[in-house]
Formats: structure tokens, sequence, C-alpha cells
């Protein structure tokens, strides 16, 4: 483009000097004439550029609108809005099964006490993650129901049973903004988060020890997906995002497989502290064995059921038990793999 720009150039001061020779033209019309035709050809090649952006642009607004017009399978809102939401959750005679796969769950049946630690556990694929969608209202099971405080939850309005819950998810999404409004985003009243809430909400989930050390501290922006910062640091300001709402009940998705072991070890610290203090209702979906170790309640999810269900020693104690190989595989590694 230079290269043409300069050969046209060339051309009319060539054509240009001719024309004065002749006295058909002034040196001031030429220097005109070139000042206006360097001036448009710019604005030309920005125009081009500018064009590319709002091909760009229409591009993505198009599959923006046509998001926004998509109808969600569950509505967000509808039904009953029932007091506190804080006693027990029970699963009963769930089945369940993705649209075009085979049915996943025939008939998984728990109760979820309130006030207390359940950890759903299972091999990869048995659907741990998937029960934690249910208990969601992201689906509804195919069979069976969900009952909170002995009501149904597809007679709850969904929004309003959403709003009682935190979830920490095995990857966490942080917006490209400060700290405290990656924070502040899990509230359901943005407005009414004070400094002191934020801060609490970061001291539970061990997260303001390193927040205090970056020099703009809770205003740090965290850059795109959370890029300037690690997956521990960006786990446990996920977690004080579960927590800023204060929700009734907890959800956390395998909080700690995505983490290298160090980061995880300070993640279980802010998990431990976290659940010792807590009178929520929490449910761990976990891979890690050695998390749930305090859980109140352990429930083995295989083959589409509840295989087993009771306490770590309870469990462990059973000779040939799914959990009790599940831990031998986590603590000894592959050689045990066959016998599971
Ligand atoms: N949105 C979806 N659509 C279709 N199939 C899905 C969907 N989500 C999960 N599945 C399938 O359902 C099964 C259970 O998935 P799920 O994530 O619940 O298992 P999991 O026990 O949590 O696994 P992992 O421990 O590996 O995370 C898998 O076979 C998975 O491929």
């Amino acid at each position: 483009f230079q290269f043409t720009g300069y050969l046209a150039l060339s051309s009319i001061l060539f054509y240009g000097s001719n024309l004065i020779s002749q006295g058909l033209l002034t040196y001031g019309e030429l220097s005109s004439f070139c000042l206006y035709a360097v001036l448009s050809a710019g604005s030309l090649s920005a125009m081009s550029g500018f064009y590319l952006e709002l091909m760009k642009g229409l591009g993505a607004s198009s599959r923006l609108f046509e998001l926004k017009d998509r109808l969600p399978r569950i509505p967000l809102e509808g039904g009953i809005k029932k007091g506190n939401v804080e006693k027990a959750i029970r699963f009963e005679h769930v089945a369940f099964g993705y649209e075009d796969r085979d049915p996943l769950f025939h008939n998984i049946s728990f109760d979820v006490p309130a006030g207390k630690i359940t950890a759903v556990v299972g091999s990869s694929g048995s659907g741990k993650s998937t029960i934690a969608s249910l208990l969601l209202r992201l689906y509804d099971p195919t069979n069976g129901r969900i009952l909170v405080d002995d009501v149904d939850l597809k007679d709850l309005d969904p929004s309003y049973w959403r709003h009682h819950i935190g979830t920490v998810g095995q990857e966490p999404v942080l917006f490209s903004t400060t700290i405290k409004n990656n924070i502040v985003y899990g509230s359901n009243e943005p407005e009414k988060v004070t400094e002191a809430d934020i801060v609490s909400a970061a001291e539970k989930s061990n997260a303001d020890e390193f927040i205090m050390q970056f020099p703009d501290k809770y205003d740090t922006n965290v850059g795109e997906h959370g890029s300037t910062l690690s997956g521990g640091q960006k786990q446990r300001i996920a977690i004080a995002r579960a927590l800023v709402n204060k929700p009734n009940i907890l959800i956390m998705d395998e909080a700690t497989s995505a983490l290298d072991a160090s980061s995880e070890y300070l993640v279980r610290i802010a998990l431990n502290k976290l659940l010792e203090n807590s009178h929520q209702t929490v449910m761990i979906i976990a891979h890690r064995l050695s998390t749930i170790k305090h859980a109140d309640q352990i429930v083995v999810v295989d083959k589409g059921s509840v295989a087993e269900k009771g306490s770590y020693e309870e469990l462990i104690a059973i000779p040939d038990g799914i959990f009790r190989k599940l831990v031998e595989k986590q603590t000894f590694g592959f050689k045990n793999e066959e016998s599971y």
C-alpha cells in the first residue's frame, strides 16, 4: 500500500511539473493537490480498517442477540417464594439423563441435612457435577423429585431458590475488573454490600492476606479471566464471591481439582476454616478424598444410584467398599486401579 502511495505521488509530481511548465497549473495548486491527496488516501485507508471493525462488531452483536433471544428450558421466575430456605434437601428416587445420551441416574436417593456437610464422591463421569446441576435446577429430573423443606424444587421460584445458594466451581470465572467487583458480583443486592462485607468474605476464604500485599489491594485489576492471579488465588476469590451473599446453602464442585499441590493446600486450608465455622448446609462434590474427612456424611454415587452412604470412618471400614477402593486408589496411585 505504501509503495502504491509513493508511486501515485511521484506520478502526480511528474505530471504536475509538466502542467506547471505549460503554465496550466501554479505551484500553490500543485502543493494543495498533493496535500489533499495524502489526506484523502489516509482517510480511505482508515476507512478500510473501520469497515473490518464494523463487520467484526456486527458478527459479535448478532451472536449476542441470538443469545438474548434464547429461552431457558427452565423459566427464570415463577413459583413459590417461601421464607428462609434452611431445612433439609432430599433427593427422592431421582432419575435423569442428558438429551441424546443414555440415562445417567436411575435411582438417586439421599438427604442433605440442614447445617451439615455432605460430600458426594464417585469415579469420574459418575454424575457428581450433575447432582449439583440438578440441585441448582439447571435441569429437571426425568423421574422422582428433589424436595427442599418438603417442597418440590419444581414448585419453587428458580431465581429465589438460586439466591439462597453459593457455588464454587472447578474453574472460577473472574472478570477483567477489580478484586472488589469480582467479589461483589456474587451478591444478589450489590448496592447493599459494604467494604466490611467484602473484607469479611475474603478473610473467611483466606484471600485477604494475599490481596493486602498488592499495591492496590482490593482495587487491583485481575486482568482478563483473572490472568494476573495464580490458580489458588482465583479459587479463593471465587470462594469469597460465594460467601459475600451469606448463602444458606453452599455447593463446592471439586474446588481443588484444577490446582497444583501447594495451591491446593492453601485452598484446602481456606475450605477447612470455612467449614469449621459454618452453620450452612454444604454440599461438596469431591475428587480429592482427603478434603472430606470432616464431612458429616459421604454419599457414593456409582452406576446411576447411591451405592454407599455414611461417615468417612464407616465407609472406609467396608472391606470391599467402593469408597475404600477410591481412597486406596488415591493413596497408593494407579497400582490399585484395576481393583475399581
Ligand atoms: N451438559 C451435558 N450434556 C450432555 N452430557 C453431559 C453434560 N454434562 C455432563 N455430561 C455427561 O454426563 C456424565 C456425568 O458428567 P458429570 O460431569 O456429572 O460427572 P462427574 O462425576 O462430575 O465427572 P468428573 O469427576 O470427571 O468431573 C458424563 O458422561 C458427561 O459426559
